[in-house]
C-alpha cells in the first residue's frame, strides 16, 4: 500500500461519496441499475469496516429525461425541473431497492443553497444528518432541482458535495466520475494526457488542466471537481477521485491500491465557520478598502476597521456576508459585517472611537471582526 494514502484512508470514518450523472446513467439515457447494485455492495463493505457513508447523488435530470422522452439536453429550465421531479423518485426507488438487499435503509435529503446559507437551517440539517447516521441510515442528498432558481442554486453537485463535507464534518470526499481521475490535460482533447495519482496542492497550473464536461447530463466537468476538492481541502479534508464505472473501484481504493487521484488538503485549513462564510454564504454587497487595510488584512489577519474603508456598494444589513475588495476591485476577503451598508457609509474613513458619536450607538470597533473574515 502507498504509505501516505494508507495512513489517510485508514483514519477515515465518515465519507461523502459524490456520484456524477455520467456514472449513474452509463449511456446518458436512464439509470444504470447494474451500477447502483454494485455501489450498494461496495457501500455495504465500507459499512462493515465501521465507516459511515453519505451519498451525494446526481442523476435526477438524466433519469427523468428518458421518462419524458427528451433527447439531448433539456431545452428549457422548466423542462429540466420537470425531468428532475420525475427522475428523483426513480433514483430513490433504485437506491432503496438495491441498498435494501444489503439490509441498508436510505433517506432522501433535497437541499438548496439557501438551506445551508442560513445558519439555523444549516445546524438543523446537520442535526438531521447526524440522527440518520446514528440510526445507521445512508443519506442520499441531491440539489432540490425542481424548485431551485439561480439565486439559491449550488450550481453543480461537485460544489454541493464539498459543502456537505463541511456540513457533515466528514473525513473524506470521494468523487465518482466516468474517468480514471485527474489528468494533466483533458483526455478528450489530448490522447497523451497523463493521470496524476497525487495532487499535493491545487495551483493555477492544476486548474488550467481542467476542462468542461462535454456531456448532455454532467455539469461542470473537471473544473467543478477541482473547485470541490479545493473547498474540501480548505476544510482539512482530502478528496479521492475515482472512476465509478470500474467495478470494485471503491473496495480497491480502500484496500490501498493506487487508483484514481488523491488531492491532499491545504496545510492551513479554515475552521468550520470560516469555511461556511467563504463558501456557503452568498455575498450581498462589496466593501472597498484602501491599500493600508488591504495589506493588514492579507498579511496580518487583522479585523477590518472603518478607517480603512473607502466605499460601500450594494445594500445589506448587519450580519450579511460581503466581499472585501481592493481599490482595483479585486476581491481579497469575504466576511460577515457588524454594520449595515447605511451605517458603514456614515462611519467609513473614521476612527473606531468616533463610531458612537456619529451613529449614536456602537456594536463594536470593527466593520468585520477577524473571526468573521476569511482572506481569499
Ligand atoms: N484534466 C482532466 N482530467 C480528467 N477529465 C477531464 C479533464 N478535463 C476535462 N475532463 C472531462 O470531465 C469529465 C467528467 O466531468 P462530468 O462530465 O461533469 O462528469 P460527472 O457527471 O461525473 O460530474 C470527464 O469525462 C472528462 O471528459
Ligand atoms: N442535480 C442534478 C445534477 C447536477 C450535476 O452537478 O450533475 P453532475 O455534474 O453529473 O454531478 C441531477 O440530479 O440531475
Amino acid at each position: 500500500m502507498v504509505p501516505m494514502r494508507a495512513s489517510i484512508l485508514k483514519k477515515v470514518k465518515r465519507i461523502v461519496i459524490k456520484i456524477g450523472s455520467r456514472v449513474l446513467t452509463g449511456d446518458e439515457n436512464g439509470l444504470d441499475h447494474a451500477f447502483i447494485a454494485r455501489l450498494a455492495a461496495e457501500t455495504a463493505s465500507l459499512r462493515q469496516q465501521g465507516r459511515q457513508v453519505i451519498i451525494v447523488s446526481s442523476g435526477a435530470v438524466a433519469a427523468g429525461k428518458r421518462e419524458l422522452g427528451i433527447e439531448g439536453r433539456p431545452k428549457s429550465i422548466p423542462q429540466k425541473q420537470a425531468a428532475a421531479a420525475i427522475g428523483q423518485s426513480r433514483l430513490m426507488r433504485a437506491y432503496e431497492e438495491d441498498f435494501g438487499r444489503f439490509g441498508h435503509k436510505v433517506a432522501q435529503i433535497l437541499l438548496t443553497r439557501d438551506d445551508l446559507a442560513n445558519r439555523r437551517r444549516f445546524l438543523n440539517a446537520r442535526a438531521t444528518l447526524d440522527t440518520l447516521l446514528d440510526f445507521g441510515v445512508i443519506p442520499v442528498i441531491n440539489e432540490n432541482d425542481t424548485v431551485v432558481v439561480d439565486e439559491i442554486k449550488f450550481g453543480d453537485n461537485d460544489n454541493l458535495s464539498a459543502l456537505v463535507t463541511n456540513l457533515a464534518e466528514a473525513h473524506l470526499l470521494v468523487i465518482l466520475t466516468d474517468i480514471d481521475g485527474f489528468y494533466d490535460s483533458d483526455p478528450r482533447a489530448n490522447p497523451d494526457a497523463k493521470l496524476i495519482h497525487l495532487v499535493k496542492s491545487i495551483t493555477r497550473e492544476t486548474e488550467r488542466a481542467a476542462g468542461d464536461s462535454g456531456s448532455s447530463v454532467g455539469t461542470g466537468g473537471m473544473v467543478t471537481k477541482l473547485a470541490a476538492a479545493k473547498k474540501a481541502g480548505q476544510f482539512g479534508v482530502p478528496t479521492l477521485m475515482l472512476n465509478g464505472t470500474v467495478p470494485g473501484i471503491l473496495t480497491e481504493a480502500f484496500a490501498g491500491r493506487e487508483v484514481g487521484s488523491l488531492f491532499l488538503p491545504a496545510r492551513e485549513s479554515l475552521n468550520r465557520r470560516k469555511h461556511w462564510i467563504a463558501h456557503t454564504l452568498r455575498p450581498s454587497g462589496r466593501v472597498i478598502v484602501d491599500d493600508g487595510a488591504r495589506a493588514v488584512l492579507s498579511r496580518q489577519g487583522k479585523s477590518l476597521l472603518p478607517s480603512g474603508v473607502i466605499r460601500v456598494e450594494g445594500e445589506f444589513d448587519r450580519g450579511a456576508c460581503v466581499r472585501v475588495c481592493g481599490a482595483d476591485g479585486v476581491e481579497i476577503a469575504r466576511g460577515v459585517v457588524d454594520y449595515s451598508h447605511a451605517e458603514i457609509e456614515r462611519i467609513l474613513g473614521h476612527r473606531s472611537n468616533e463610531i458612537e458619536a456619529i451613529l449614536g450607538y456602537k456594536y463594536g470597533d470593527e466593520i468585520i471582526h477577524r473571526d468573521n473574515l476569511v482572506v481569499l
